[in-house]
């Protein structure tokens, strides 16, 4: 397999400004990342240091001012609205803290929304692995207001995973929710990379969510500025406050 096959997702030199003249911001300053296919990547970071922003511009949700990102072999950076609407749907899965799920629908409905609006059916096997990973089976048939919040962010991740993207980005993904219902999420999430083979990119403040992630970056003010393998609670929040210390001297 050639390295280019492994990478799920890549930013190189980027950087991103918002703002002009005095008011402007630099939310990224010159980032390099590699996101390894099959792998699950935490990003951490103090608020304001760009996690987001790195997230939204790995997704095509957000355009850089400099520098290059890919999905796959694609290149994304520069590309026609068009073919990043394109990109969003067939490639990336999106879960987000406030679910985003559709009222009306059941939690089948929800879940197979995206491959319907891009006309493409799931194959039954893959379905039912999903739902079946995801411990859903029982509550197919529910609206969102008939399940739990945990029940619920399981339908957003089901509906992210439906499509086989190359990769998964998550936003806080447990941040609305108790840590019973927290833990099952990422226990999925965790589960859906081991046995599934999926790729997932979490931007959390939470040591013990971040802990669930194969690999852990860490951002300070637009920067990569630590990296972690195999992450504990422990090592995480040693590393957090390590750069706590390093935003104090700075
Ligand atoms: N649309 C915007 N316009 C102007 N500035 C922005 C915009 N979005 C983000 N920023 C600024 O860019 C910097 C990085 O923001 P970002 O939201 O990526 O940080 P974050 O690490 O995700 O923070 P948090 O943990 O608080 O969510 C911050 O200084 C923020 O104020």
């Amino acid at each position: 397999m050639t390295t280019e096959r492994q990478v799920a997702a890549r930013a190189v030199k980027v950087e991103k400004l918002y703002g002009e003249g005095e008011a402007q911001v630099a939310a990224l300053r010159g980032v390099d990342m590699e996101i390894t296919r099959g792998e699950f990547t935490a990003i951490m970071g103090p608020s304001g240091s760009g996690k987001s922003t790195l997230m939204h511009c790995l997704a095509g949700l957000d355009v850089v001012t400099s520098g290059e990102i890919f999905v796959g072999d694609q290149q994304v950076s520069g590309m026609s609205e068009k073919n990043l609407t394109q990109l969003r749907r067939s490639q990336i899965g999106f879960i987000f803290q406030q679910f985003n799920l559709l009222p009306t629908l059941t939690a089948e409905e929800n879940i197979l929304l995206p491959l319907a609006i891009a006309g493409r059916k799931p194959s039954k096997d893959w379905f039912d692995r999903v739902i079946d990973t995801v411990g859903l089976a029982q509550r197919l048939n529910h609206r969102p207001t008939e399940l739990s919040g945990g029940q619920q962010q399981r339908v957003a991740c089901a509906r992210a995973l439906v499509s086989q993207p190359d990769v998964i980005f998550a936003d806080e993904p447990t941040g609305n929710l108790d840590s019973t219902s927290g833990t099952d999420v990422l226990k999925f999430l965790r589960d859906s990379v081991r046995s599934l083979g999926q790729t997932i990119v979490m931007v959390t403040h939470d040591p013990s969510a971040a802990a669930y992630a194969d690999r852990v970056v860490f951002l300070a003010d637009g920067r990569i500025v630590n990296e972690l393998r195999d992450p504990t609670a422990d090592s995480v929040l040693d590393a957090m406050r390590k750069l706590d210390v390093r935003e104090r001297v700075a």
